[in-house]
């Protein structure tokens, strides 16, 4: 349904756009490319990819996405999407879904930090709704077990593969304490860090995330390459250096079919990106509104008529 070429008459000039804005953004940020990967994904967990995390709580939008627990005080990056919007309004108004926009800078995000590059399949319409209920139960924390993750995973249509090729998105971006804590000291009440934690990460990670410290303070997903987009996150796995729960489970957890594919990714970049970019596609497919459906937005914040 969606199409590589669905804006080749009318917004041609589309993706070099939002790739010249997602660059500009990089050079005063270095963790813009991950954030703006995070929110497509975070987007295409709940309704679909439709933009709904873009909308802002009042009028119609009575309970945001943006104010669900795995965005609050944790998702960026909408300051650079509006920057785009307005880029886009002024080459082609009216025309260019906030939803493609979330897709697109995905896609920038991963090539301009080292990563593959792709075509990226674009036609989406903006949703008229906001899911924050939706947001709360589909969107996978950093505490779950693997099974739990997997069924969220394949709850919208997402398997193994996928699981673990997008986990790979962890290559990028911060984390804030309070996201693996848990895992420092007591970790599920025995007295004791997690067993899965290589010694010297976990004195680091004790250094910068105290008991008595702040939750928010950031570290890096990748403690090697913090801000390329590289297979070194499978690398880590290997060597227990994943630094959410949910990450090293993939490599930890006993039996799980998850073990060979990290394997695999951790051996060979190639296999990595080529999977990478798969299920990105997947997820980038699940369940767009097209037609007639939902709207263009011309304030990705905002309804239209609102
Ligand atoms: C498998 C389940 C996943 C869980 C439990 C998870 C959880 C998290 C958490 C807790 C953070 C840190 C948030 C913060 O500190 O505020 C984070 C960051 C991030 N996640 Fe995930 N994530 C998952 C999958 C994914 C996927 C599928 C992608 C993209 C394809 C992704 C991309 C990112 C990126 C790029 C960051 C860094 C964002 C930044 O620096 O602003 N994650 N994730
Ligand atoms: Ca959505
Ligand atoms: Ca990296």
């Amino acid at each position: 349904q969606l199409s590589s070429t669905f804006y080749s008459s009318t917004c041609s000039n589309v993706s070099s756009i939002v790739r010249s804005a997602v660059q500009q953004a990089l050079q005063s940020d270095s963790r813009i490319g991950a954030s703006l990967s995070r929110l497509h994904f975070h987007d295409c967990f709940v309704n679909g990819c439709d933009a709904s995390i873009l909308l802002d709580q009042g009028g119609n939008i009575t309970q945001s996405e943006k104010n669900a627990a795995p965005n609050v005080n944790s998702i960026r990056g909408f300051d650079v999407v509006d920057n785009i919007k307005s880029s886009l309004e002024s080459s082609c108004p009216g025309v260019v879904s906030c939803a493609d926009i979330l897709a697109l800078a995905a896609e920038s995000s991963v090539s301009l930090s080292g990563g593959p590059s792709w075509n990226v399949l674009l036609g989406r319409r903006d949703g008229l709704t906001a899911n924050q209920a939706g947001a709360n139960s589909s969107i996978p924390s950093p505490f779950e077990s693997l099974a739990n993750v997997t069924s969220k995973f394949s709850a919208v249509g997402l398997d193994t593969t996928d699981l673990v090729a997008l986990s790979g998105a962890h290559t990028f971006g911060r984390a804030q304490c309070q996201f693996f804590s848990q895992r420092l000291f007591n970790f599920s009440g025995t007295g004791s860090p997690d067993p899965t934690l290589n010694s010297t990460y976990l004195a680091t990670l004790q250094q910068n995330c105290p008991q008595s410290g702040s939750g928010s303070t950031l570290n890096n997903l990748d403690p090697s390459t913090p801000d390329t987009f590289d297979n070194n996150y499978f690398t880590n796995l290997l060597i227990n250096q994943g630094l959410l729960q949910t990450d090293q489970e993939l490599f930890s957890s006993n039996g799980s079919s998850t073990i060979s594919i990290v394997n695999n990714f951790a051996n060979n970049q190639s296999a990595f990106f080529e999977a990478f970019v798969q299920s990105m596609i997947n997820m980038g497919n699940i369940s767009p509104l097209t037609g007639s459906q939902g709207e263009i937005r011309t304030d990705c914040k905002k309804l239209n008529g609102s």
